[in-house]
């Protein structure tokens, strides 16, 4: 078996890195020899969690143009050379037989070089609306994997595929991991549980609102796991102190986090949204204001119209949350109808459609 090189790269967020993580676990899988080269932004969480994955990563000195005019911008265009200028290296010096993208800053030197440099490239676009990276790069890539319809608003609709979005395999088997999952977190297993998330970051309005009703859910009688992100945790640490509640900076076992949750309270981030279908528990969803063309809430919107989950809008929390969490705590009917709805939008196989996918241009590259 011919012994593949694979670049993958993507990352800034959690919803970046981990489909690039699922997507070299496949591959691995079916071409186990296959030697990997993971590129990412130097100073961004993928310098963390790749490794911890168990693969190499090499680090560019890239970031996104902000809207405002700063320092961090005004370095913009030496950042884009140099990253330009050691992606070529990498190239080079790796001479991958594919290279796949999964969005992020980091994506675009590095597969701008690829194309030029004539290897066969594919990106995996998570969300409803793409980013700028990917926009840019999908005139060049060969193929386009996607998990929602409507994308040839913005790309070439002949190398457009669907496949939904990549999902760590441990988040298959949630439903025989819930006692695992309650010692693993110490639960009183007389209590539901509440699993609340911010995305990879935090959010920090979910936050302030979960601070806010922390006496609601304790009248309540839950108990919450709350991930509240590396930029909150100090001020919010001290909560664990009470009863029923403990706060997290990062969760590295989703997979028992789902397991053990009754209720998801949680961003409607992309990667969030696809795993919320496949571990199929009552969600609520508070979308992110506050990023590119308002794609969280069509993210979230997208599931609760086929009544499959409950959306909640930040500036609605106060009119409506309590009495839409206590409606869906007190009805079993209720969780088990948004149950059964949203596993129906799963997209279980993603993964293994992508790298289908990848295997296609892998064999393009021996017959060139
Ligand atoms: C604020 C922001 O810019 N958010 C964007 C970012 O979100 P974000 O990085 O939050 O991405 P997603 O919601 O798509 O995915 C989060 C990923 O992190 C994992 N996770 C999260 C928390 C935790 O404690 N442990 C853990 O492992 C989740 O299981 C999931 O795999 O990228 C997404 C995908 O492009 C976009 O849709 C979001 O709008």
């Amino acid at each position: 078996m011919k012994q593949y090189k694979v670049i993958i790269s993507g990352g800034g967020t959690g919803g970046h890195i981990y489909p690039a993580i699922a997507i070299a676990n496949e591959l691995k899988l079916r071409y186990p020899t296959t030697e990997f080269l993971f590129v990412g932004a130097s100073d961004r969480m993928e310098m963390e969690k790749v490794p911890k994955a168990g693969y190499k990563i090499e680090g560019l000195w890239i970031a996104g143009l902000q809207r405002k005019l700063t320092l961090k911008n005004l370095l913009f265009p030496f950042k884009l050379i140099s990253s330009l200028w050691k992606a070529r290296r990498i190239v080079r010096k790796f001479k991958p037989d594919v290279a796949i993208g999964t969005g992020g800053f980091a994506s675009g030197p590095l597969l701008q070089m690829a194309v030029r440099k004539q290897v066969p490239s594919l990106i995996q676009e998570q969300n409803s609306f793409p980013g700028i990276t990917n926009k840019l790069l999908s005139k060049k890539v060969q193929a386009i994997c996607v998990a929602y319809d409507g994308l040839e608003r913005f790309f070439p609709k002949e190398k457009i595929i669907k496949t939904g979005n990549p999902i760590r395999q441990d988040l298959l088997t949630i439903d025989s991991k819930r006692n695992e999952a309650a010692s693993f977190f110490k639960l009183d297993v007389n209590k539901k549980t509440v699993l609340v998330l911010g995305g990879s970051l935090g959010a920090r309005a979910i936050n302030r609102f979960v601070e806010s009703k922390l006496d609601f859910f304790s009248q309540n009688d839950v108990q919450l796991i709350w991930q509240c992100g590396k930029l909150y945790i100090e001020e919010y640490s001290r909560y664990t102190e009470n009863e029923g509640v403990q706060v997290h900076t990062f969760l590295d076992r989703m997979d028992l986090a789902y397991a053990a949750a009754d209720v998801i309270i949680s961003r409607s981030g992309a990667s969030s949204v696809s795993e919320l279908c496949v571990v199929g528990k009552p969600v609520i969803f508070i979308p992110s204001p506050n990023v590119a063309e308002d794609h969280q809430t069509k993210n979230a919107q997208s599931i609760a119209k086929e009544n499959a989950a409950i959306l909640i809008r930040e500036n609605e929390l106060d009119d409506r949350f309590e009495n839409e969490f206590k409606s869906l705590l007190s009805s079993e009917e209720k969780q088990k109808e948004l149950e059964s709805n949203i596993k129906k939008l799963a997209l279980a196989n993603a993964t293994s459609d992508i790298v289908d996918e990848v295997e296609k241009l892998l064999k393009l590259g021996i017959s060139k």
